[in-house]
């Protein structure tokens, strides 16, 4: 996949199972989202192929088929002027609607359950204009809870979510693929994050796929030192129960006390 002059993701060859959340990590620049939007169709091929399902090949598929299957979390998205937030949930309910929006039997109660799983239901009756950027990424959240699909991609979902809210949604995505078998995709820059959701992570260099795996086989210090570039220190948290994922810093800090500088001499 790239974007006209060369591809920006090469010969990438990975599986998103049910049941399972994929955890695609990596430096800035080195393809996630591309290879996420490809995954999606929202980004052209140049060769290779994205299957789902029963190996059928989903540039094949119809829109509103794909859109019944997977959904995506991008980014950013435009914020249409003016509507309510239910309104904007109820856009996720898109490929289930009959052509005059009447056959959606199933969509206000997904919407509702939506709303609530995200924190956004007391917010219903708002307009989205008047939302703050973590409130407005939970609502284009539920908007995909909405959709209903097997497939759910995300892209830097915790953007802009405060602690709680980060924490939710790591619990929420572990709760879609344990209880109802969803296959989850999701690109993340907090190590350990990835460390505390995922199954499998997958780690991406320069559009590269240089190791997918279990946390504890992939997020060793060798690998993740040898693609970030910086000293990385990985421990064993038996709090948490996951690794432990911390960056060493260049010059360590002195002004908390936590360097060991030589005594100096006093007068
Ligand atoms: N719309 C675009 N047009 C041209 N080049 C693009 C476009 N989007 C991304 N790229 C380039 O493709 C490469 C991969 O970008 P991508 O956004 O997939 O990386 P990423 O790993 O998701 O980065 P980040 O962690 O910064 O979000 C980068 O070199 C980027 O400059």
């Amino acid at each position: 996949m790239g974007y006209g002059s060369g591809d920006v993701v090469k010969q990438v060859s990975c599986e998103l199972a049910p049941g399972r959340v994929t955890a695609l990590v990596g430096p800035n620049g080195s393809g996630k989202s591309t290879l996420l939007r490809g995954m999606a169709r929202l980004q052209r091929l140049s060769g290779g192929a994205v299957l789902i399902g029963d190996s059928e090949d989903v540039a094949a598929l119809p829109s509103r088929e794909l859109a019944r299957r997977l959904t995506v979390l991008a980014q950013s998205r435009p914020t249409p002027q003016g509507i309510t937030v239910r309104d904007a949930v109820e856009f996720g309910r898109h490929p289930h609607r009959g052509r005059w929006r009447n056959r959606d039997t199933d969509g206000p109660a997904a919407v509702q359950r939506a709303m609530e799983l995200t924190g956004v239901a007391p917010l219903a009756d708002d307009t989205v204009d008047a939302l703050s950027g973590g409130q407005l990424q939970r609502v284009w959240l539920a908007s995909c809870l909405a959709q209903d699909t097997a497939v759910l991609m995300l892209d830097e979902p915790t953007n802009h979510l405060d602690l709680r809210y980060q924490v939710e949604l790591l619990d929420l995505l572990r709760e879609l693929a344990d209880d109802h078998g969803v296959t989850v995709g999701v690109v993340l820059h907090d190590l350990n994050h990835a460390a505390q959701v995922a199954d499998v992570v997958a780690v991406l260099s320069a559009g590269e796929l240089v190791a997918c795996g279990a946390p504890a086989d992939v997020l060793t210090e060798q690998l993740l030192t040898d693609v970030y570039g910086i000293g990385i220190t990985v421990t064993a948290d038996p709090v948490r129960g996951c690794l432990d994922v911390r960056p060493r810093p260049r010059r360590a800090s002195v002004r908390h006390g936590l360097h060991a500088e030589p005594a100096l001499a006093t007068a």
